[in-house]
């Protein structure tokens, strides 16, 4: 856990040993505090260097103990800074890799600290739903006076040599503790204008808030009461919901790496083929931003387009954003293609084009090429239909921008091979991206369940609620934007054009259908009813809201719409009613989560962790409410169960809002915790 050996006679070298990131669980912290102990005490000793393993100092404490206070055995952490920090001989921290978190703060209480230049440290406990914040280079960090020296070479080594050149010297203002916080002026009108604008970025989470607070006490206390402050502010924060919810996220992030299918087949005993060149088809927004990351991942990357003022434009723009690095060549020519290891498909959403340029795909690349669709609700299989081979096409649905959104829905067919699937996965892993296997049907995952919420926002609206009123519950419960601010920004034509695939809408919905259902189920055309004016949202400058121009981005109240929607309640005989945030809130999460349920139940997410991450990476949901799934369980399902019947027996003709079966089973069964979810779910096959 921490190896102690002595090194050019005089200094003790202690190895933090606890792979893959050397976190601080008990064991390790119990033979940290041990080993300064024998260093302090060995007379032989006169400096010590404190180094991780493997290339890495410390990935912080260890998340894993946080949920299981039995486990927080042994010496504290602020135990082991302080034996360390009052230690007599200096101890010098080597840091390479990384130190984040209580590994940067195991190195603050060192007397001296030599990072390698690539190595990054900080405090993203944040991210955790814990205090501080974020992570810097070496080079930074030097000029921050976190690190005293940088170094190209070994770093153990000159760390080494380093703490035998300080050996004697006086310790006192090495010691952070002693050393005061520089003065500012003005130091309350600075947190308090810190602190305004954190509440605001922060959206309801704590974390970030309570960081201000704890910083404001370092910089203003006497270091002693500043560390009691922190303590305290700490255990508001760290058995709370919310910081429960983060650290879920962690762990949910990393699982989707672990992938299986309803075969069998898994991430540990498939392998990858190997990509090196990739063939974008289509370079609207969506291909442009699939090239750029692409060529950001080291790939060789062709870019078609055969609008040739399209693919003007798309050359200037994707240079732009590679700005000269990538290895990036424009084509008219679908024969481009032809030699290419991967081709992602981007073009327009249409079924009967995709099948046409997959039919022409297949004929032209070369036997082996994988071929994806970035389609983000249409059939794969039927695409993989119309190929030579269709054990290699699989979903790659990426999130606009797609150089820049981290989640990457890779999505199989019946027919599509374990191999195509792990090569998807690893490619995503290589663009940086969370990714998470699904399987096939109308809008995967992430679509799927965002079906039920823009319609419950729908008929909120038609029912009485203002786009203002629901869009205020969404953001105050921590979305980066409520729904329809969100439609604004991504196209009310998306789904114009999708419901018109589906017969919902235009010249194939059947004279005499009533305007308000369909197949028996209630319908709102507001959708449709704004795109018929021209209204699609920033695009044209004019949608839920109203913009200055087209294509601008500040959103403001438009009184038209008002009118508009009195205006259409009074045609349908529709009654407006006061209606409350809670009820936002209820109808529109507990639809997501309900078809979340549905989900796990016919095999298409893996496991409930999936689903989260989709959602917390691609859809904004807030990471301090860990994802729809969890935050159900955080609810209660038995209280989610109860809404959903609840608003079923009000709205009897919204079939997405009667609970789903697994809802049910679970909450039959004791409202079991989340990671045995999947023992319940139709056909349960083994959690990995
Ligand atoms: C009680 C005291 C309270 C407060 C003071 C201190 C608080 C803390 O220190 S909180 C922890 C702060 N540290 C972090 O937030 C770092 C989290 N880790 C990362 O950012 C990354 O994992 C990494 C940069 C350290 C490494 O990245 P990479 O090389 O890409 O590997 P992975 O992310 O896939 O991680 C590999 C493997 O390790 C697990 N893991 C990583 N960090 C921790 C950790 N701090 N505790 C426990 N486990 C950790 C990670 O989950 C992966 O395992 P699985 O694939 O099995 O999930």
């Amino acid at each position: 856990m921490a190896q102690y050996t002595t090194v050019n006679g005089s200094v003790a070298l202690i190895t933090i040993q606890n792979p893959p990131v050397n976190a601080l669980r008990a064991a390790v912290r119990e033979g940290l505090f041990n080993a300064i102990q024998k260093a302090s005490s060995d007379p032989l000793v006169r400096s010590v260097v404190l180094s991780g393993q493997n290339g890495t100092f410390c990935g912080g404490a260890d998340i894993k103990e946080f949920g299981n206070v039995s486990s927080m055995s042994g010496p504290l952490l602020v135990e082991v800074f302080a034996l360390m920090e009052t230690s007599m001989k200096p101890v010098v921290a080597a840091i390479e890799g990384f130190a984040l978190g209580g590994g940067l703060e195991l190195a603050l209480a060192c007397h001296y600290r030599i990072g390698h230049s690539k190595a990054r440290v900080g405090l993203p406990e944040v991210n955790l739903g814990l205090f501080p914040g974020r992570q810097v280079i070496a080079g930074e960090a030097l000029k921050l006076g976190l690190l005293d020296r940088v170094t190209d070479h070994n770093t153990v080594d000159t760390a080494l040599a380093f703490a035998k050149s300080v050996e004697g010297k006086p310790l006192d203002n090495r010691r952070l503790g002693n050393r005061p916080c520089p003065p500012l002026e003005n130091m309350d009108a600075f947190f308090e204008e810190a602190m305004k604008r954190v509440r605001s970025r922060a959206r309801g989470a704590s974390a970030p808030v309570v960081c201000v607070q704890a910083v404001r006490g370092a910089a203003t206390l006497p270091f002693h009461k500043g560390m009691e402050l922190e303590k305290v502010l700490l255990g508001t924060l760290f058995n709370s919901g919310q910081a429960q919810a983060s650290q879920y996220c962690f762990f949910a992030e990393r699982a989707g790496a672990r992938w299986s299918m309803p075969s069998g087949a898994r991430w540990d005993t498939c392998r990858a083929l190997s990509i090196s060149t990739a063939a974008v088809i289509g370079l609207g927004t969506m291909g442009r931003g699939i090239t750029v990351a692409l060529a950001r991942a080291g790939l060789s990357v062709v870019a078609v387009e055969t609008q040739e003022h399209q693919l003007a434009e798309a050359q200037r723009v994707v240079s732009h954003m590679l700005k000269g690095g990538g290895q990036v060549s424009y084509s008219s020519d679908l024969q481009a293609a032809a030699e290419v290891d991967l081709v992602v498909e981007a073009v327009f959403e249409d079924m009967a084009l995709k099948e046409k340029l997959f039919k022409l795909l297949s004929s032209i690349c070369k036997p082996g090429t994988l071929l994806a669709t970035n389609t983000s609700t249409l059939d794969i299989d039927r695409l993989a239909s119309c190929t030579r081979d269709p054990q290699l096409v699989v979903g790659m649905h990426f999130f606009a921008p797609a150089h820049m959104m981290r989640l990457l829905e890779v999505v199989y067919g019946p027919r599509s091979s374990p191999e195509a699937v792990a090569t998807a996965m690893q490619l995503g892993k290589r663009m940086g991206k969370v990714s998470v296997a699904v399987g096939n049907c109308p809008g995967f995952v992430g679509n799927r369940m965002l079906k039920p919420y823009l319609e419950q926002a729908y008929f909120l609206l038609e029912e009485g609620a203002t786009p203002e009123l629901v869009d205020a519950a969404l953001e105050e419960f921590g979305f980066p934007m409520g729904v329809f601010r969100m439609t604004d920004l991504s196209g009310l034509d998306v789904g114009w054009r999708i419901r018109k695939e589906e017969g919902l809408t235009g010249p194939d919905v059947p004279a005499g259908q009533p305007t308000r259902s369909r197949h028996g189920h209630r319908y709102s055309p507001l959708g449709d009813l704004m795109c018929e004016r021209g209204r699609y949202g920033q695009k044209s400058g004019r949608g839920w809201y109203l913009y200055d121009k087209p294509g601008g981005r500040v959103a403001r109240s438009d009184p038209w719409l008002r009118n508009f929607l009195e205006e259409y309640r009074v045609r349908n005989a529709l009654v407006a009613r006061p209606i409350h945030r809670q009820e936002v809130l209820e109808r529109c999460l507990y639809a997501i989560i309900n078809e979340g349920f549905r989900i796990l139940d016919d095999g298409i997410a893996a496991s409930p962790q999936n689903i989260d991450a989709i959602y917390v990476f691609g859809y904004g949901w807030p990471k301090h409410r860990g994802g729809p799934m969890f935050y159900a369980g955080q609810v209660g399902l038995a209280r989610v169960l109860e809404g959903l019947e609840r608003y079923h027996l009000a709205h009897p003709d919204v079939p997405h809002l009667e609970p789903s079966s697994l809802l049910r089973r679970l909450v039959a069964s004791g409202s079991p915790p989340i990671h045995k979810w999947n023992q319940m779910v139709k056909g349960h096959r083994s959690q990995l």
